[in-house]
């Protein structure tokens, strides 16, 4: 999950989302999350489905946002869920166990609660505000990120905000993971933002 790619057909400024993502596998993406805000369960199993068969000769995991019957229904790698979705619980007992799960948190309480959990990442949830996704409490910035380091045990994924300008200092203090949605999907060549996010993470020291 170190350079983890969320995607939004409408940040893909009109190109094929499939290309887009291709594109940015191709340059060093590592994960790939399918969201679907308003897609119809059918047409959102079909494009997972299509997603699943084109990353998977690079060998990169599929997550699916919010929607585990999708990711039953097409064999995805994993689920993503926020504080508004399916608990963890019931979640854990649907999904087979070798599966992703990953989990937002969005205040410090859900840090703390997430400490019991099995999870395979924790989202810092949003970093920074972000035109992507407004419908968020206020965002953690990078003092929040340090906070959350020094209580969590889970790996870390950061989102919101994130691009070549804040990359450096969010590895640097602790996030395992950059998960992006415009700074790439929105990029120009998707192809050499990710490139370009991708040897900025692994030239950056971790704590
Ligand atoms: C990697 C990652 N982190 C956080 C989110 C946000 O999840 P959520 O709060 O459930 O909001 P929606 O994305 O469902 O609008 C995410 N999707 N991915
Ligand atoms: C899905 C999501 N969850 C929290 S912020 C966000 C949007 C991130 O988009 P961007 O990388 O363009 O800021
Ligand atoms: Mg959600």
């Amino acid at each position: 999950m170190q350079l983890y790619l969320v995607t939004d057909e409408n940040a893909c400024l009109g190109r094929d989302i499939f290309r887009v993502v291709e594109e940015a596998v191709k340059g060093g993406v590592t994960m790939v999350q399918l969201r679907e805000k308003s897609l119809g369960t059918r047409a959102f199993i079909d494009r997972a489905k299509k997603m699943k068969d084109i990353l998977h000769p690079y060998h990169v995991p599929l997550i699916i946002n919010d929607r585990v019957d999708v990711a039953l229904a097409c064999d995805a790698d994993g689920v993503h869920v926020g504080q508004s979705d399916m608990p963890y619980e019931i979640l854990k007992d649907l999904l087979p166990p070798d599966k992703i799960i990953g989990l937002s948190a969005e205040t410090k309480e859900d840090v703390i609660e997430a400490e019991n959990l099995n999870l395979t990442y924790l989202a810092v949830s949003p970093l920074f505000s972000t035109p992507s996704k407004t419908d968020t409490l206020a965002p953690w910035g990078m003092d929040g990120l340090k906070w959350v380091k020094a209580h969590s045990k889970n790996p870390l994924v950061v989102i919101g905000g994130l691009n070549e300008s804040n990359v450096v200092e969010a590895i640097s203090n602790g996030a395992e993971g950059i998960a992006v949605i415009s700074a790439i999907c929105s990029a120009a060549s998707p192809f050499k933002a990710a490139k370009f996010l991708k040897s900025m993470i692994n030239n950056t020291n971790k704590i």
